[in-house]
């Protein structure tokens, strides 16, 4: 379908019945950009099949290497990948493509890369990326928009690397040019999502020496080459999280199945204040509304913590809970552009930098709203399966980045949401 597609969510259908989870986006991401490291043949299982999987795919192409489907898992060959410039008109469609930059940079000595796009949640900068490089010995000049960077001739050197703030895809860029660089880099301040731990696998199982990843302090000691590997994607505890919500809005009971409760211990609790009955089990939860559904205090924070990628959705969640949320946003400084959809559909909420209140009411009604962003269009998507009528979500290109199969999957569950054309 075409940019001109739209979603249409019929609310007020109980939902009941199993979603099975994805492999997670931003864990297949950095994992494409480190077949970069080291020519061969990759095998990856659980790839969502993602609009920004295949934009990777496309730039990993553009930089000579090949790749094929093989019995579910996708088959990377790097052995000809020998191109270091990745171009704009790719570069600026997400945010994971700066990841190629550490990769390219340790391995071939340079690289020019345009500055990355991504959701539209913040200004972004990618300054702690550049820095670490540069302290690793890395020339780094902005030439008409790109990062042009340039190792020394003898290539990277390790380095004391610390973070004001424990940027995910920092600490994935600086990981990946580590792993090649001379000597020992240690990242203090580092993030500790687990799509930074399933990258730190991955490396290792390549042959890297990385210590602490999944801790505030990874260390790193470099080695001369490393060889392909075969990994399994963890699943995507964004798109979890998303389908445990839906039950408070419509009721029923929904199993959400191939997940890792693990990488969702804040989520669980936070949805257990709220009201939401789980059940735990290994590789899945079971989500059921209890008696009476109570308003939240929700900050969003670097892993542990509650997600801002679950931000939105859980704004659209509690919008129709009696009594005042609070909701604050502490990793991107423009991430509520949701919150005018959201009043659209009858929501009460008020935003004062980045803090949102929001006053529960009764009942949203249909109307058409757009997708602003990637999470944004999930939070819409979950207010129209409570809504009363037909909720028309144009721009839906953004969910197409994050979320596999949603129509589908929603619908296999009871609800009433189908793509077509756009109506308004
Ligand atoms: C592809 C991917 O994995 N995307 C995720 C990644 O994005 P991403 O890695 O872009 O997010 P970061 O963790 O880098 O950003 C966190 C904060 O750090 C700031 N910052 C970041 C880098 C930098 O060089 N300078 C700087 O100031 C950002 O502006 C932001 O305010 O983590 C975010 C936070 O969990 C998630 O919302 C995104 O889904
Ligand atoms: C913000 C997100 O993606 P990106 O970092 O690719 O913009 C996201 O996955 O919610």
């Amino acid at each position: 379908m075409s940019k001109t597609s739209c979603i249409f969510v019929e609310g007020g259908h109980r939902l009941s019945g199993e979603v099975v989870v994805s492999g997670a986006k931003n864990a297949a991401l950095p994992a494409l950009a480190a077949t970069l490291l080291a020519p061969g043949e990759y095998q990856l299982f659980n790839v969502p099949d993602l609009l920004d999987i295949k934009t990777m795919l496309k730039l990993l192409s553009l930089l000579g290497a090949k790749w094929h489907q093989q019995k579910g898992s996708l088959v990377i060959n790097t052995s000809l990948a020998g191109k270091t410039v990745a171009p704009y008109e790719i570069v600026n469609l997400m945010r994971a493509s700066v990841l190629v930059l550490g990769p390219l940079v340790a391995r071939a000595g340079e690289a020019r890369v345009a500055r990355p796009g991504g959701c539209p949640i913040g200004k972004r900068p990618i300054d702690l990326h550049l820095k670490g490089l540069e302290a690793m010995g890395a020339k780094i000049k902005m030439e008409h928009g790109d990062i042009v960077a340039k190792a020394p001739r003898r290539g990277l050197s390790g380095a004391e690397i610390t973070f004001d703030f424990p940027s995910v895809t920092a600490t994935e860029n600086l990981m990946m040019a580590a792993v090649l660089a001379r000597g020992k880099t240690t990242i203090r301040n580092a993030a500790r999502e687990p799509e930074v731990v399933f990258l730190g696998d991955m490396l290792v199982s390549m042959g890297a020496r990385i210590k602490g990843h999944g801790t505030e302090t990874i260390s790193i000691e470099g080695v001369k080459e490393l060889s392909p590997t075969k990994i399994k994607v963890i699943p995507d505890r964004i798109e979890a999280g998303t389908y445990l919500m839906a039950p408070a809005v419509t009721g029923g009971e929904v199993e959400v199945k191939n997940l890792c409760p693990e990488h969702l211990e804040t989520v669980i609790a936070t949805l257990k204040e709220m009201g939401l009955k789980l059940e735990v089990a290994q590789d899945s939860i079971l989500s059921r509304p209890g008696k009476r559904l109570k308003p939240l205090k929700v900050r969003t924070a670097p892993y542990p913590g509650f997600p801002t990628d679950l931000q939105a959705q859980i704004m659209a969640v509690l919008s129709t809970v009696k009594g005042t949320s609070v909701i604050v946003e502490n990793i991107f400084e423009d991430r509520f552009h949701h919150v005018e959809e959201l009043k659209r559909l009858g929501a009460d909420i008020t935003v004062e930098g980045r803090v949102a209140v929001v006053n529960g009411v009764k009942k949203l009604q249909a109307a058409p709203v757009k997708a602003t962003d990637l999470r944004a269009s999930a939070s819409l998507v979950l207010a129209g399966l409570g809504a009363e009528g037909v909720t028309q979500i144009s721009e839906i290109h953004h969910l197409k980045r994050g979320y596999e199969d949603l129509c589908k999957k929603f619908s296999g569950i009871g609800a009433k949401i189908w793509e077509g054309p756009c109506q308004h």
